[in-house]
């Protein structure tokens, strides 16, 4: 099946397509690579809530490289991108001496993940502009890198400040993947499902080779009619035509009239219409559809970018538990997954800097600060005196925490802080802690100190960045029900379903 699909996308494509994934802690550099690869040249940036996705041409290969935000608190976010990776990137800092055992326990607590097994590694050891930092000898040794079996590694010493030895890294990478037997390269897409045994002749992989040559000769806007009108027959309504009609009506619809459209029309072809299962498909699809290139701009080319998706039994029960996809419940309405997560869906451009607020309607008055200054505030604060928790509150707290303390301990002090607040203030009695919400509203004001002058007050900083005093700017980001009523997001952090949240910092001369 590999080699077929192998030919198939050479035929298609010319140019071999990779996916990558780059790792490694915050503030090791990750962005400043991607962008840096991206545009040639160097970015501003601040920390990363959920991803980055870029296309790059490099030696007559197509890299697409995910970077993902490394903070602590997001770190579990990254299982979600193992899938179908075919090379690691792992960037470490070279002056990041004190982290260097939370490097390696990460690093090894990664590399255990099946879905990764194998694929190559390259190491970059990043900002060697800076002096005192750890060389290579020290990184092998501290990260046992030369325990490392059964994949091939390279570890580059690198800048991407000064754009040091960021090319040959890469052309390391892209020699072993090129050089990586057809049969090999190809498995790491259609692994997706769950299983770990390799496979000879399975009856599974016949019918998805069967999906994937097969030529569909009716356009999406016919097909789609006769879905509609009741005229494919029934018997032949597989799980590739439904995986077709739902890409079909993504290509004519939004995300709503999809939706509609396909739960009116779903139930003449499929007798007993599992609800939760229909919307998995139309998640996956969706979400499959924004992530992936499409060469040929058709279906088969959506399949061939993700064979994974014909694998209809295994690759729903990586999210759901076979008795919640199946129970009563899920069948009449949509349950959330209990494995893990649905993947979120991706704006259809990767441009995040375009996504920056710049103007919202006030739902709060700008007022003058607070007759405390700041000192008296924190201090307040943190003693759970303060007579007043308002949404400027919030801000004025984060703005101080953030400003005084950087990101990385200023994050730590906004989430310990609050939930002591709640637990011990009395004017806070009714709020619960909501972690997705605080991490948004952190990411909004680190985003607007970033693109604010240095030392200002309070009170000018929020003449400048009025959105920030808009309780719904999370609205532009995320569903109201995604952020609102989901316990899930409460607890942990959901990624935006409306677009990404912003990492690029455009600075004010610039435009
Ligand atoms: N001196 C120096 N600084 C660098 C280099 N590469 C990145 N930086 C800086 O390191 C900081 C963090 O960079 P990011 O690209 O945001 O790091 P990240 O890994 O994406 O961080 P998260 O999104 O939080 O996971 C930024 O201030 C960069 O300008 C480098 O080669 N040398
Ligand atoms: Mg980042």
């Amino acid at each position: 099946m590999a080699s077929h699909i192998r030919i198939m996308l050479t035929k298609l494509f010319g140019t071999p397509q990779y996916r990558l994934l780059i790792v490694g802690l915050d503030a090791s550099g990750k962005t400043s690579l991607l962008y840096k690869l991206k545009l040639g040249e160097n970015v501003q940036v601040i920390s990363t809530i959920g991803f980055n996705v870029e296309t790059i041409t490099y030696k007559n290969t197509e890299l697409t490289m995910w970077d993902v935000g490394g903070c602590d608190k997001i770190r579990p976010l990254i299982r979600h991108y193992f899938q179908g990776t075919q090379a690691l990137i792992c960037i470490i800092d070279s002056n990041d001496r004190e982290r260097i055992g939370e490097i390696s326990d990460e690093l090894w607590r990664m590399l255990s993940e099946d879905e990764i097994r194998d694929i190559p590694i390259l190491f970059y050891l990043n900002k060697i502009d800076l002096v005192n930092g750890l060389n290579s000898v020290d990184i092998i040794e501290k990260l046992r890198l030369n325990s490392l079996r059964n994949r091939q590694w390279h570890l580059q010493p690198c800048s991407v400040l000064t754009n040091v030895g960021l090319y040959e890294g890469l052309d390391w990478l892209v020699s072993i993947l090129t050089s990586k037997p057809i049969s090999q390269l190809q498995q790491t897409n259609v692994k997706f499902d769950t299983s770990t045994s390799t496979r000879k002749t399975n009856p599974d992989e016949d019918q998805s080779l069967e999906w994937l040559s097969q030529i569909d000769e009716d356009s999406n806007e016919e097909f789609i009619e006769k879905f509609e009108k009741n005229q494919l027959p029934v018997v032949k309504f597989d799980h590739r035509s439904l995986l077709r009609i739902i890409w079909s009506y993504f290509q004519v619809h939004n995300r709503k009239q999809t939706i509609k459209s396909l739960f009116d029309n779903i139930n003449k072809y499929i007798k007993e219409v599992n609800e939760t299962l229909i919307y998995f498909w139309i998640q996956i699809v969706h979400y499959a559809s924004e992530a992936t290139k499409n060469p040929t701009n058709d279906f088969s080319g959506f399949l061939l970018m993700n064979p994974q998706l014909l694998n209809q039994t295994e690759f729903p029960l990586s999210y759901y538990k076979k008795d919640t996809l199946f129970s009563d419940e899920a069948k009449k309405s949509v349950v959330l997954p209990d494995i893990k997560q649905l993947p979120n869906i991706l704006p259809s451009s990767s441009s995040v800097n375009k996504n920056i607020v710049t103007t919202t309607t006030n739902v709060e008055q700008v007022q003058p600060v607070d007759e405390l200054d700041d000192d008296e505030f924190l201090q307040q604060f943190e003693l759970c005196t303060l007579t007043n928790w308002s949404h400027k509150t919030h801000i004025r707290m984060a703005w101080l925490y953030l400003t005084r303390d950087g990101r990385r301990l200023g994050v730590k002090k906004i989430f310990d802080g609050i939930k002591n607040f709640i637990d011990n203030s009395k004017v806070s009695r009714k709020t619960t802690f909501h972690f997705t919400m605080t991490y948004f509203w952190i990411q909004m004001i680190d985003l607007a100190i970033a693109q604010s002058p240095k030392n200002i007050t309070f009170d000018e900083f929020l003449r400048l960045n009025p959105q920030l005093m808009n309780g719904g700017l999370f609205l532009e980001y995320y569903k109201k029900e995604t952020m609102l009523n989901n316990p899930i997001a409460r607890q942990e952090m959901v990624l935006p379903d409306i677009k990404p949240l912003p990492t690029l910092i455009i600075s004010n001369n610039k435009k």
